[in-house]
C-alpha cells in the first residue's frame, strides 16, 4: 500500500517529487540505512536533484546538487539555517554543541566566538602548531606504523590548538573519553535515528533492558563522556591559565578577555561549549578524510608517486615540506581536494539544516519546520562535472597548465551560514599532513606470509561522518636508511 507524497492542486503548490511513501511510516523501508546518500542519488537520477521524502509525519528534502544547495541553502539561507529538533541531542548529552543548536541568539553567540577562534587570520596563527604536531606524527608512524590509526588520533592539532594541552599518545584520558563518546554519537546522531525517536519520543523512556533500548544504555554512557569532556578538557586550560603555565591556544585567548574570577560566568560557559564543539567538529573529521587520503595513496600508486616526485624536485632531500612550499606544490592540493571529493567524510553534509518559514522553489513547497539534506555525496559523484567519478583522480582539480581550477569541492564543508566555521583550520592541517606524509612514507598493499598483495575492497563505516574500515597496510619510508635521528635532521631543517 502506498500513497503519494503529492498534494492536490486545489490545497496549494505541490511538494518535491520522491519515491512513494508508506502511510503514517512514510519512507522508511526504501532507504539504505547503512548508507542513505546512495539510496537519495539513486532517487535522483529518477525524480530530480530537489526530492521530497518522508520519515512519519517529518517532511525531509534531500538536495542533490550543489547548484541547487547553493541557490536555495545560501541565497536564501535566513530559510536554511536552522537545524532539526534531533530528539537524541540532550538524551547524548549533547545540548552544549553549536553544531545542533537551532538558528537563533544562542548559535550566533556561539558562531562569533568560534568566528574569533578560526577565522582565516587567527587560523593562521596555528600554522606552526599544526606543523609541529605533524612533524610528531612522522616520528610516531616512523617508530610504529602498524598503530598508525593511533597516531592519527594523537596527532590531531586541534586538541593543543584549542586547549594548549598535548596529548601524545591515543591513550590519552582526553582523547579516550572524547573518542567514546564521538562513536556513539556519530551511529546515533543519524537523521534516520533521529527521527524514529523523534515520532516514538516515549522510546527514549523506556528502561535499557527493555528488547531494542540499547541506545538508551548507550546514551547514558554517552551523556557521561560528553559532560567529563566538556569539563576535563576546559579545567585543564582554566588552571593552567591561572598558574601562568598554559600553553597558547584558542581558549586561553578567549579567557583573558573575561573578567571571571571562579569561572561561573555565562560568558564562560559558552566559551567552554564553544571549545568542546569545534574540538568534536574539528577531529574525527579530519582523521576520516586523512584515512581515506591514505586509502586512495594505496589504491592509487601512480598518483602517490606522481605527488613524491613533484615534492621531490620542489622541496629536494635535506628538509620537508612547510606551507612556503605549497604555492609550487599544486598538485598536493589537487590530492587534497580529490581526497574531500572522492569519499567526502560527510556524505549527507554532517548534521541538516531545517527551514524555519515555508519556501516556494521552482514551484514546489518546502513547508516550515522540513529536514534539509544536502547529498554531498551526490554532488562529489556528479557525472556531467567529474567523469569518472568514482576514480581517484586529482588531475580534474588542475587546469592544462598546472595551476588549480576554482574547484575547491567547497561542498564538503556544507552551505550558507551553517557551513564549516573550521574550515581554514580544516584545510591547513589537511595540507600540510598530506605533503608531509608523502614526502616521508610509501603507502602500499600489505603482503601476506607468499609475499602476495593482500587486497583491499575500501569498504566505508556508516555514520554521520565515515571512514574506511580498518584494512592492512604497508607504510615504510621512502628512504631505506631513514631512522629516527635522520627524521629529526629533517625536521630541524624545515624551518
Ligand atoms: C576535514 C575537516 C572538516 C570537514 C570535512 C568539515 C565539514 C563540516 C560540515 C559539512 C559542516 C556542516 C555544514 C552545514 O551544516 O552546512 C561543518 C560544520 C562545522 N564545522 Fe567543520 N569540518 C571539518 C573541520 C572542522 C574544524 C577543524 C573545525 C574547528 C576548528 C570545524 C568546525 C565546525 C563547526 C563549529 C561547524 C558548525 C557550524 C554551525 O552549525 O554553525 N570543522 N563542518
Amino acid at each position: 500500500l502506498v500513497i503519494n507524497n503529492r498534494r492536490k492542486r486545489s490545497e496549494g503548490p505541490p511538494l518535491p517529487p520522491g519515491p512513494p511513501a508508506l502511510p503514517l511510516v512514510g519512507n522508511v523501508t526504501g532507504i539504505d540505512t547503512e548508507a542513505p546518500w546512495l539510496s537519495y542519488t539513486k532517487w535522483g537520477l529518477e525524480y530530480g536533484d530537489l526530492l521530497y521524502t518522508r520519515l512519519f509525519s517529518q517532511h525531509i528534502i534531500v538536495i542533490n546538487s550543489e547548484k541547487v544547495a547553493r541557490e536555495v541553502m545560501e541565497q536564501r539561507s535566513h530559510i536554511y539555517s536552522d537545524r532539526p529538533v534531533i530528539a537524541t541531542t540532550e538524551p547524548l548529552g549533547m545540548g552544549f554543541n553549536s553544531v545542533l543548536k537551532p538558528y537563533g541568539p544562542g548559535w550566533r553567540h556561539h558562531r562569533r566566538l568560534i568566528h574569533q577562534a578560526v577565522r582565516p587570520d587567527a587560523a593562521f596563527k596555528y600554522r606552526p602548531l599544526q606543523l609541529e604536531k605533524t612533524h610528531e606524527l612522522l616520528l610516531n608512524i616512523l617508530t610504529t606504523p602498524e598503530n598508525y590509526l593511533d597516531h592519527l588520533q594523537s596527532g590531531s592539532t586541534i586538541l593543543s590548538a584549542i586547549y594548549g594541552y598535548d596529548a601524545t599518545t591515543c591513550e590519552d584520558p582526553f582523547l579516550v573519553v572524547i573518542d567514546k563518546a564521538t562513536k556513539i554519537i556519530t551511529e546515533d546522531l543519524r537523521p534516520e535515528v533521529a527521527a524514529i525517536l523523534s515520532a516514538f519520543p516515549f522510546l527514549l523512556r523506556f528502561p535499557s533492558w527493555f528488547p531494542g533500548m540499547q541506545i538508551n544504555a548507550r546514551a547514558a554512557e554517552a551523556r557521561g563522556y560528553a559532560k567529563e569532556w566538556v569539563e576535563s578538557t576546559f579545567q585543564y586550560t582554566w588552571k593552567a591559565l591561572a598558574a601562568g603555565t598554559n600553553a597558547p591556544s584558542m581558549i586561553a585567548d578567549a579567557l583573558r578577555k573575561i573578567d571571571d574570577q571562579d569561572g561561573t560566568s555565562e560568558l564562560t560557559g559558552a566559551v567552554k561549549d564553544v571549545a568542546a564543539t569545534m574540538f568534536l567538529a574539528g577531529s574525527e573529521t579530519t582523521q576520516s578524510t586523512l584515512r581515506i587520503f591514505i586509502l586512495a595513496m594505496i589504491l592509487y600508486p601512480a598518483t602517490q608517486e606522481r605527488a613524491q616526485a613533484l615534492i621531490d624536485s620542489v622541496v629536494g632531500k635535506d628538509r620537508l615540506p612547510n606551507f612556503d612550499d605549497r604555492e609550487a606544490l599544486s598538485y598536493i592540493d589537487a590530492v587534497v581536494r580529490e581526497t574531500l571529493r572522492w569519499r567526502p567524510a560527510f556524505p549527507l553534509g554532517s548534521v541538516p539544516h531545517a527551514t524555519t518559514e515555508d519556501d516556494l522553489y521552482n514551484g514546489y513547497l518546502i513547508p516550515k519546520g522540513s529536514t534539509i539534506i544536502p547529498n554531498v555525496w551526490a554532488m562529489a559523484h556528479d557525472e556531467t562535472k567529474y567523469h569518472n567519478a568514482m576514480e581517484f583522480i586529482p588531475e580534474r582539480f588542475l587546469n592544462d597548465d598546472g595551476s588549480l581550477t576554482d574547484d575547491k569541492a567547497e561542498y564538503s564543508f556544507g552551505f550558507g551560514r551553517r557551513g564549516c566555521a573550521g574550515k581554514y583550520m580544516a584545510d591547513a592541517a589537511l595540507w600540510a599532513s598530506v605533503a608531509l606524509l608523502l614526502a616521508v612514507f610509501k603507502f602500499s598493499k600489505a603482503k601476506d606470509a607468499d609475499g602476495n598483495d593482500i587486497e583491499i575492497d575500501g569498504k566505508m563505516s556508516s555514520g554521520l561522518t565515515i571512514h574506511p574500515i580498518p584494512f592492512p597496510c604497508s607504510i615504510t619510508p621512502r628512504s631505506p636508511d631513514m631512522t629516527v635521528e635522520k627524521l629529526t635532521e629533517l625536521i630541524q631543517a624545515s624551518g
